[in-house]
């Protein structure tokens, strides 16, 4: 079931399958707020000016430090054209959502309701499974496919640069890319405290961009708290993932996240997650051994 339809429902207590463990329920009362962290601790902001040459020093220093204290960061002047992002998070939400098949292991469920399209190599790209309303649905997808993959390519570089690895480094040890696309959709929850709208978790692949509606309920984990994540409707979150933390030989970290309800607005987030090939064998570069830094995975 839908768990849009329970909320629209008008249920006032949550099924017992959605309530948390209490040690992973998030600390929000008179269902305010949650740790409202000062605004000099939340996620970087980075201007990365359109990877420009000329700036590309200065913003490789500032991407390696989030990398390095966060896992996380914004950033603005992407090149991807922001009334496209406002595209893929408008009004498609709701509607086309359906469940996926929940794990049956899974003990807990999410307060959530999630579309998957995979989208690259193109090989996997298969427009006539995706919904086809409103007209040009697959239109946006498929031009938010290829937008984004140039703005991970980008980041790569950058990233593999921060590290004084070669610019393609990281890049060709992930291979072609396998591109997911999540459009997710938290309803409105009668009981947030109970509930979260997505488990802690990283992501597995190498690198997720994900954007965010105006409503906000994405946390990061950071030095033992959990941090909110300040919408920015122009801005890309960066999220480094699991492969990204081999392949530096945890020089980066990926970055523990999760997404909490709230009881009066739904909530949209489209994550778009780049893994490594199928073929790929992902092991530390390099360069990032030595005696005093052993590689951390064989
Ligand atoms: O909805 C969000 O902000 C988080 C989504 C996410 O972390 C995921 O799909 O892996
Ligand atoms: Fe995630």
């Amino acid at each position: 079931m839908r768990v849009q339809s329970l909320s629209e429902g008008g249920i006032a207590e949550v099924p017992p399958r959605y309530i948390q463990p209490p040690e992973d329920r998030p600390p929000i009362h008179d269902d305010v707020t949650v740790i409202d962290n000062r605004d000099e601790d939340n996620i970087p902001m980075i201007d990365v000016f359109g990877f420009d040459s000329e700036q590309r020093d200065a913003v490789r220093k500032v991407i390696g430090d989030a990398c390095a204290k966060w896992g996380a960061f914004h950033i603005t002047n992407h090149g991807v054209p922001l009334e496209l992002l406002d595209q893929i998070r408008g009004g498609y939400g709701s509607k086309m959502l359906r469940p996926e098949a929940e794990a049956e292991t899974s003990t807990v469920l999410d307060w959530r309701d999630y579309f998957d399209h995979h989208t690259l190599p193109l090989s996997r790209r298969d427009p006539s499974r995706w919904p086809h309303f409103p007209s040009n649905y697959r239109q946006v997808v498929a031009r938010y496919s290829d937008e984004l993959k140039i703005v991970a390519q980008k980041l790569l570089g950058l990233i593999s640069e921060s590290l004084g690895l070669p610019t393609s480094c990281i890049e060709d040890s992930v291979g072609e890319f396998y591109q997911n696309i999540t459009i997710s959709y938290y309803p409105a929850c009668p009981q947030p405290h109970l509930t979260l709208g997505l488990q802690s978790h990283s992501d597995m692949g190498a690198i997720t961009l994900l954007i965010q509606d105006h409503v906000g309920g994405l946390q990061i984990f950071k030095d033992s708290q959990w941090i909110t994540v300040h919408p920015q409707s122009h801005a890309i979150l960066v999220i480094l993932a699991d492969q990204m933390e081999i392949i530096t030989n945890g020089k980066y970290r990926s970055a523990q996240h999760r997404a909490i309800t709230n009881s009066s607005s739904p909530r949209l987030s489209v994550a778009t997650f780049h893994d490594p090939a199928k073929t790929a064998k992902i092991s530390p570069a390099s360069e990032l051994i030595s005696n005093s830094s052993p590689a951390q995975v064989p």
